[in-house]
């Protein structure tokens, strides 16, 4: 009876593929081989949303893993919530938060479990592939985004700010005496003086900023939607920060930065040239310096010092 309410009320809730519906009139498609067509976490989900929906009209159904939180298409809050933990072979691959209108009974809970149990494998295959995805774009030390996250995300940066004329930043960033520090205190301290370096980063800009490591001692920044003169204000304030960690300070590295700015009326083209220029400059003029800024767009010639820059990219988006 139960299952006969929930199937009327499917379509009042998370029913938000009416595709789905079609496809599910009439002919019963198992959850297992739905599953099976793909790898990627939020589709899995959302197809699952689909098939505990037809157990209890669901209002949403969130994942948690540890490599990220993914919420069902349409999710909205519920009068009553249930959690649930998926547990494969003791690996635990995450936590389920259901909400619903409608109350959690011990015999609705039963059915959810049965449901949770086809999902195991198929979400411990998409979790897999997901984390091979993630390490492929991130820096395996400081697990900042790596040279090729960097490329799609500055070629990504270059469009919205044409489509939107919303202007964004490009800080590139380059330790000064790094070198020394391997060379007197070794490579695991010179790693160690890396991570701090990230950990200002991340302490410093917006969740929303996207953080690099290119590789070596160079890293680069983009800050979304700010304007010249609070990217400049951004850029000193990491600078400093970097110079004030104790650890960067005991082995005497500090940081310089380029900086580039693209506004709605500028060119995307030379972008990273410019701020490379700028990084130059702020090197030759006794390191621990921010360059660039609004200034850099008078346009300065291409320097001969170059940090390999994205050229297709750059091609790509102009
Ligand atoms: N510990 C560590 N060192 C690295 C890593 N990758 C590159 N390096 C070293 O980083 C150093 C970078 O060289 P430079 O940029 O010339 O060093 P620097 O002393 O900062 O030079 P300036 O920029 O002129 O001040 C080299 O000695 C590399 O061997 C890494 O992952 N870990």
């Amino acid at each position: 009876m139960w299952q006969e309410t929930a199937k009327n009320n499917f379509s009042a809730e998370l029913s938000t593929d009416s595709s789905w519906q079609e496809l599910t009139d009439g002919q019963e498609i198992s959850l297992i081989s739905q599953l099976q067509t793909t790898l990627d976490i939020q589709q899995q989900l959302d197809i699952f949303a689909m098939h505990v929906s037809r157990v209890l009209p669901m209002t949403a159904v969130q994942l948690q893993t540890a490599q990220g939180n993914f919420q069902a298409a349409g999710s909205k809050p519920g009068r009553h919530d249930y959690q649930s933990e998926l547990v494969l072979e003791q690996q635990l691959l995450g936590q389920l938060k259901y909400q619903s209108n409608f109350s959690f009974s011990a015999l609705i809970q039963r059915q959810l479990l049965l449901l949770e149990s086809e999902w195991l494998y198929a979400l411990r295959n998409a979790l897999l592939v997901n984390r091979l995805q993630q390490m492929a774009l991130k820096d395996p030390l400081t697990t900042l985004g790596n040279r090729r996250f960097f490329d799609d995300s500055f070629a990504k940066a270059i469009q919205l700010a044409k489509r939107h004329q919303q202007p964004f930043a490009l800080l590139l960033l380059d330790l000064d005496n790094f070198k020394q520090v391997n060379d007197l205190a070794g490579h695991s301290t010179g790693d160690q003086v890396l991570l701090a370096v990230a950990d200002c980063m991340r302490e410093t800009l917006r969740a929303t900023d996207s953080l690099f490591r290119f590789g070596g001692d160079e890293f680069a920044v983009l800050l979304q939607d700010q304007d010249a003169e609070h990217a400049e204000l951004i850029a000193a304030r990491l600078q400093q920060h970097i110079s004030k960690h104790p650890l960067l300070k005991l082995h005497q590295v500090g940081c310089s930065i380029g900086l580039a700015w693209l506004g709605p009326e500028q060119q995307a083209r030379d972008l990273f040239h410019l701020a490379d220029e700028a990084l130059y400059q702020a090197k030759t003029s006794g390191k621990g310096k921010v360059g660039g800024g609004t200034i850099s767009f008078a346009g300065i010639p291409r320097p001969a010092r170059s940090l390999k820059a994205p050229l297709a990219s750059l091609a790509a988006a102009n």
